[in-house]
């Protein structure tokens, strides 16, 4: 089941759900619309290593938009802070974002259930594309959890990435055993 706008905004007073900034126009039917941050980063090294800590260069979009080009990773960042403490947050895309060729995640759009931060985007595009900082970029659903939860997102020992930022943050596969 998806939260309804009513459901959203109930949660939203209870405190269960925190969107910083909120604004009652970004409210779709069953969803909130997230805006791109002014940061943007991209690795440093051209060829990665799923075992090393692979380093990232942030940068910020200038007033006049920053093309992204295909080929390339970018990780940005919603302008919005998130809490969600009752139910499973899901990060979308837009039907006008994917219109433009932008993909906004890469292969991950589920958080957990405690996660407590901006979202870190894996962009990519179909084709050169003009993109503006504070722009909508994706849409945030919300999904009832079934069961008792034995360990929130944000007290996990081990959550990669609750530490709370306004910048994109790379990927932490380097700290999982394997
Ligand atoms: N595009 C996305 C998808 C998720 N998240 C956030 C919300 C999730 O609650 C958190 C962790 O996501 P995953 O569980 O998919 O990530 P990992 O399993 O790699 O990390 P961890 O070991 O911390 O769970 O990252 C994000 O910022 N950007």
């Amino acid at each position: 089941m998806i939260l309804s706008d009513k459901r959203i905004l109930e949660e939203i007073e209870k405190g269960t759900i925190v969107i910083e900034p909120f604004d009652r126009k970004c409210l779709g039917t069953n969803s909130y619309d997230v805006h791109l941050g002014k940061y943007l980063a991209t690795y440093k090294d051209a060829e990665l290593d799923a075992k090393k800590h692979n380093e990232i260069e942030h940068f910020e979009i200038p007033e006049e938009g920053y093309v992204l080009r295909p080929g390339f990773l970018y990780l940005g960042v919603t302008l919005e802070y998130t809490e969600t403490h009752g139910h499973v947050p899901f990060l979308e895309g837009k039907s006008s974002t994917g219109r433009l060729g932008i993909d906004i995640h890469a292969t991950a759009g589920k958080g957990d259930v405690g996660f407590c931060n901006t979202w870190t985007l894996e962009i990519s595009v179909a084709q050169p594309v003009r993109v503006y900082a504070g722009m909508p970029i994706g849409q945030l659903i919300y999904f009832v959890v079934e069961g008792d939860i034995e360990t929130f997102y944000n007290s996990k020992s081990n959550a990669k990435y609750n530490s709370r930022t306004i910048r994109p943050v790379e990927s932490m596969m380097w700290k999982n055993a394997f």
